[in-house]
């Protein structure tokens, strides 16, 4: 008889379909995912580290529609990312309501790790992302997309996921982690989806949370600054910069740290065609990033 799930092909305890089964060791993780995999299931890889918002839940959302998929939601906040002086003591956690929202948009795994467990007790390997690593985000957090390539390698390794879901809002984090996967050819497809937003057009970000009201008005000027920067288009990408830092310099609370024009892989700025403009920004201490596809040239006409 076929099992009508992995369960009842004895994926075992670690898995129960249409529930929310936490797991903490990487051990027990990588025996439940390779249980799944021998019955045909796909996994579908959600990392996070928690403090989970509308972006995250779109994500799982995504997720979810892999058919044949179980999704699994990483959750940890990985010290390796965080600079001596940034503010990994004081990221937002919020472990119930986490949990809880992976049960309301049906995630069925969750993997929370402690950071021994995942590191062991002296870790000496890290994954190098190579010289875009140093630039944009890389160039004010040195050393961040080491730690953030090597905690996701850590995780490819233990679930071997088909899939893996990232927000374009770290964009130069997804393309980093792309190359990955690709150049390490590490088996496991790296796919982006679109920044969630306010209403306003504030990106969501868990450290949104940070944000006394003032400063939460003046880093509207981000998204605001994008879109103008997007209008301009057609006329060409110093139109497009001039645009956007028009409107950033309109905003006293907020303290630039770059303003870029990239091609999608993040290369120099074609003159023509598709592009990447990004922004990071410091709002009272708080660092903040977004990004937007601009049309340059004649394709950023308007019809
Ligand atoms: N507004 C968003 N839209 C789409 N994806 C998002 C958004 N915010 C976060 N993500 C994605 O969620 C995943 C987990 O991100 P993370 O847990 O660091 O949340 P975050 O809100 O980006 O937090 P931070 O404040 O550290 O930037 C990443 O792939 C990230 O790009
Ligand atoms: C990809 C990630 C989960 C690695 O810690 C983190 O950088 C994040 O949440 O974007
Ligand atoms: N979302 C990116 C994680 C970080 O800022 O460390």
């Amino acid at each position: 008889m076929t099992p009508k799930s992995a369960y009842d092909a004895g994926a075992g305890p670690g898995f129960t379909p249409g529930e929310v089964t936490v797991h903490e060791q990487p051990a027990e993780l990588a025996k439940v995912t390779r249980a799944l995999r021998g019955t045909g299931r796909k996994i579908t890889l959600v990392p996070t580290m928690g403090s989970l918002h509308e972006g995250h839940r779109e994500l799982i959302r995504r997720a979810r529609r892999v058919s044949g998929g179980v999704t699994v939601v990483s959750n940890f906040v990985n010290p390796l990312q965080f600079g001596p002086d940034e503010d990994f003591e004081r990221y937002p956690r919020s472990w119930e309501s986490d949990v809880e929202a992976c049960r309301q948009e049906g995630a069925e795994l969750v993997f929370a790790p402690s950071t021994e467990a995942l590191y062991g007790p002296d870790p000496q390997i890290t994954v190098n992302p190579g010289p875009l690593g140093d630039q944009l985000e890389g160039a004010s957090r040195p050393g961040h997309f080491a730690g953030v390539l090597t905690v996701v390698a850590k995780l490819f390794g233990i679930m071997r996921p088909d899939l893996a879901l990232f927000g374009e809002k770290d964009y130069q984090q997804l393309v980093l982690l792309r190359r990955m996967a690709h150049e390490l050819h590490l088996g496991t497809a790296v796919q982006g989806i679109p920044v969630v937003r306010e209403s306003d057009g504030l990106a969501l970000s868990s450290r949104n949370a940070y944000l006394a009201s003032e400063q939460r008005g003046a880093a509207l000027a981000l998204s605001a600054a994008l879109a103008a920067g997007a209008h301009a288009g057609a006329s060409g990408a110093d139109a497009v910069l001039e645009a956007a830092r028009g409107v950033l310099e309109t905003e006293p609370l907020l303290e630039l740290d770059y303003l870029e024009l990239r091609d999608t892989e993040l290369g120099p700025a074609p003159a023509e065609g598709e592009a990447r403009l990004l922004v990071a920004a410091t709002v009272g201490g708080t660092r903040l990033i977004d990004n937007a596809l601009v049309l340059l040239g004649s394709s950023g006409a308007p019809e």
